[in-house]
Formats: C-alpha cells, sequence, structure tokens
C-alpha cells in the first residue's frame, strides 16, 4: 500500500488507544449499539442447540487426517467454485491441511505481494504455499490504531477456522506450521539468501517488501531451532483487487467519506453489484469479530469476494472498534443465511467451537484466552446492530 507508506507505523507510535474515530452522529449510532446489548433477549445469550451438530461436523472435516501424495493437490485446487473456496462438508479437507503442514519444502522465495515480509514455499508435488510468519508472542498486545502493528499468523488461521463456522467459505485454506530457516536455507533463492542474515547464532530472514528492515527479522527460535508462521494455500484462479468503499485513510486528521456521510450506503448500492454488496457487509462482521481495521482493498474471484489477507485480526482483546461494522450499520442489510448462522452460535457456541477447531492446529493455543471472551462480546454488538436495524426497517433488512 504505498499510500500509506510508513504513516501506519509512525502513527502507531505516537498515538494512544482510540475506539471510536467516528464523530458526533455516527457516535450516537455506536452508542446506541452498545446500548441495545443490555436488553437483547435470552435468545442471544443462551446457546442454541442445532450448533452441536455442525460443531461435529466441521471437527471431523477439519481433524487432520492421512492424505495421498497422488492427488490431495488436485483435489484441493478443483474446490474453488466462484468465491468459494473449500466445500462445506469434505473429509478432505483435513487431508490437505496435513499435507500443507507436513510436505516438505524444495524452494523458498520472497513473495512480491503485498507489503509485509511473505514467503513463497514449493513444497512436494509443486504446489506453492504463502508462509506468513510469526512476529508476536500470544500474550502480546496491540496498542494504537486499528490497523497498528504486521501481521499477525495465528490470526491468518483462526480466521479460517471462523471463516468455516460461519459458513463464509471464503478464506485460503490455512495451517500453523513451524520451519527451520537454517536447514531450509539451501532452498532459498540467491534474492532471498541476501536477506538472510545469522544473527546471535540463529538463522534470520528479512526479506525485501515495503515494510521490510534490515533491522527488523524474524528468527529460527534458539530452543526449538523453527520459526513458527501460517501456512495458506494458494487460490487458484484470477483474482481482482478494488479499493474498499470503507477504505480508512490511514491519516488521524483526515476523515474518509464515509465517517462524514450518513447516507453513505445509498452512493455505494449505486456503485456495487449487490452481491457484492452483501459480501462486503459479511466481511465487516467477520472483521469486526475478529477486529481487522485494515481491508483497505477487497478481492474477488469470478465477481465475488473472498476473505484475503486475515493477519491483522486479534490485536487487542480489549478493545472493540464499532466502525469497522460502519457497512452492515449505514446500509442496514445482511443475508438471511448469515443473519441465521450466526443466531445459531449464539451463548459461547462460537468461542466453544472455534477453540475445538483451534485445538486441531499444530500451534494450539493459538491466541489467550480474553480473545475468545471478546469476540463474545463482539457478537453480542452484531446482535445488536442487526436487532437495531430490525426496529427501523422491519424483515426487509434481510436478503
Ligand atoms: N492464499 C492466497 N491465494 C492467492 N493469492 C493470495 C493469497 N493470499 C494472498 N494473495 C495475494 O497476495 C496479495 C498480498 O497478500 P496480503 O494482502 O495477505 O499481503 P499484505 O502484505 O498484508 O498486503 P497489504 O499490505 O496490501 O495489506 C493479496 O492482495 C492477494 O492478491
Ligand atoms: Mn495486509
Amino acid at each position: 500500500m504505498a499510500d500509506r507508506g510508513v504513516l501506519e507505523y509512525a502513527v502507531e507510535r505516537a498515538k494512544p488507544i482510540v475506539n471510536h474515530t467516528l464523530q458526533n452522529k455516527p457516535r450516537s449510532v455506536q452508542n446506541a449499539i452498545m446500548r441495545k446489548v443490555k436488553t437483547l433477549k435470552p435468545v442471544f445469550r443462551n446457546k442454541n442447540p442445532k450448533y452441536v451438530g455442525i460443531k461435529q461436523n466441521l471437527i471431523s472435516c477439519f481433524v487432520p487426517k492421512s492424505y495421498n501424495l497422488s492427488n490431495v493437490w488436485r483435489i484441493a485446487n478443483s474446490w474453488p467454485k466462484i468465491n468459494e473456496v473449500f466445500p462445506v462438508k469434505d473429509k478432505s479437507i483435513g487431508s490437505v491441511i496435513n499435507a500443507i503442514r507436513m510436505e516438505s519444502i524444495h524452494g523458498i522465495k520472497n513473495s512480491r505481494r503485498g507489503t509485509q515480509l511473505k514467503l513463497v514455499l514449493e513444497l512436494t508435488g509443486s504446489q506453492f504455499v504463502l508462509f506468513k510468519p510469526s512476529w508476536y508472542a500470544r500474550e502480546d498486545i496491540i496498542n494504537g490504531t486499528v490497523y497498528s502493528g504486521k501481521d499477525r499468523h495465528n490470526s491468518e488461521i483462526i480466521s479460517f477456522h471462523l471463516a468455516a463456522i460461519l459458513n463464509l467459505r471464503y478464506t485460503p485454506i490455512v495451517a500453523g506450521r513451524s520451519i527451520s530457516l537454517r536447514n531450509n536455507l539451501q532452498y532459498a533463492d540467491e534474492a532471498l539468501r541476501q536477506t538472510m542474515p545469522v544473527i546471535n547464532n540463529q538463522q534470520c530472514a528479512y526479506g525485501f517488501c515495503h515494510y521490510c528492515k534490515s533491522d527488523e527479522t524474524v528468527c529460527d527460535d534458539p530452543t526449538t531451532g523453527t520459526l513458527e508462521g501460517a501456512v495458506l494455500l494458494t487460490i487458484p484462479g484470477k483474482i481482482v483487487k478494488y479499493r474498499s468503499p470503507w477504505q480508512r485513510t490511514y491519516k488521524d486528521q483526515l476523515k474518509a467519506e464515509w465517517e462524514k456521510n450518513d447516507n453513505y450506503c445509498a452512493l455505494i448500492r449505486k456503485k456495487v453489484q449487490f452481491d457484492v454488496l452483501l459480501d462486503l457487509i459479511d466481511a465487516a462482521i467477520f472483521d469486526f469479530l475478529i477486529q481487522n481495521g485494515d481491508r483497505h482493498h477487497y478481492e474477488t474471484r469470478e465477481n465475488r469476494v473472498l476473505l484475503l489477507d486475515n493477519g491483522k485480526g486479534f490485536g487487542n482483546p480489549f478493545i472493540d472498534h464499532i466502525d469497522i461494522l460502519a457497512p452492515l450499520y449505514q446500509c442496514c442489510i445482511i443475508r438471511r443465511a448469515t443473519w441465521e448462522r450466526l443466531l445459531i452460535f449464539s451463548g459461547g457456541a462460537l468461542s466453544e467451537t472455534l477453540e475445538e477447531l483451534n485445538k486441531l492446529d499444530l500451534l494450539y493455543p493459538l491466541v489467550i484466552n480474553e480473545h475468545y471472551i471478546a469476540l463474545e462480546r463482539r457478537l453480542l454488538y452484531v446482535y445488536s446492530t442487526v436487532e437495531l436495524c430490525k426496529e427501523k426497517f422491519g424483515n426487509k433488512i434481510f436478503k
């Protein structure tokens, strides 16, 4: 993101915590959402027995399984249809997860895409995956703006699980994996190797990218000899990138149109295909739950939105930036299917199911417990927002 430049990190250091970026009128919408939580009916606070079957099914699909190298990549690459990356019910998901975490590395280069350090790994069978390395410890709290900090590899893994629970199957397939930079140095291409110093006897890397700096490295851990990261299976097909209508200005003093205009959604409804708008509202709910405030662009496959780049979630479990929900409260529409799915995971079922999927990952625990608590709190805000819309516009908000 060239237009963001170095500002992102400069702002992060200078500013105290802020959780409201909207002024006056929009702020009152946020206050109403927070007040509404107190009067939500028991259906939003109790468990819905329907979640149990869905949870069991997800676990049986996601549990890592044996696979056949002669067809595992072909299976995974045959799944994507329109923007759906993986199927609803398929036990082979666990085989693919196992393959991306087990198959040996035959080549490593620096990805040229995006602005943060990412490695492209070539696995046995010529399958390419992206590796987003770990920069933070689990208990680290990211302070600053909603888009502060570097990517969180655990956020990419949890996002994949959460998207499956919400039946928004538009994220890449992701698994945690630890790799040894030292043992794989021989597979790194020349350009990457130029950015792989040995520091305190550990093999490190800083790569080349917009935010890559030679004094900000990731390294093999001295005790385990490996570096943690998230492995993302590459989604095949043509992916097109668009500026998000709810993009932030990344400048503290400058508000975007969506932050000033109460009728902003009416403008966007004229510009964006309706299915895509509903996708963006699903994405806003997803981003609010994980607290990703950095979806500056959205990307599509066959004209429908993908949930790519989920590394900026789970930064701070003590803050809820309500304005991530702006697409929902400004448009006051939501897919009926999304709403029904959210209702199935009330009363603690969401974090319970999520944690059970997280447990299947090699890097479990993926987050500290406070993040699960935060997820439940934010789910209540989503319910409140939709309830307020329903009070105002009735059942026509469901699409
Ligand atoms: N799993 C994937 N399959 C296919 N393409 C991908 C995948 N993950 C990322 N990409 C592509 O690579 C680009 C960069 O990835 P990503 O957005 O995660 O990086 P980033 O460094 O956070 O970028 P930015 O600074 O723009 O936010 C994406 O815009 C997308 O086009
Ligand atoms: Mn990003």
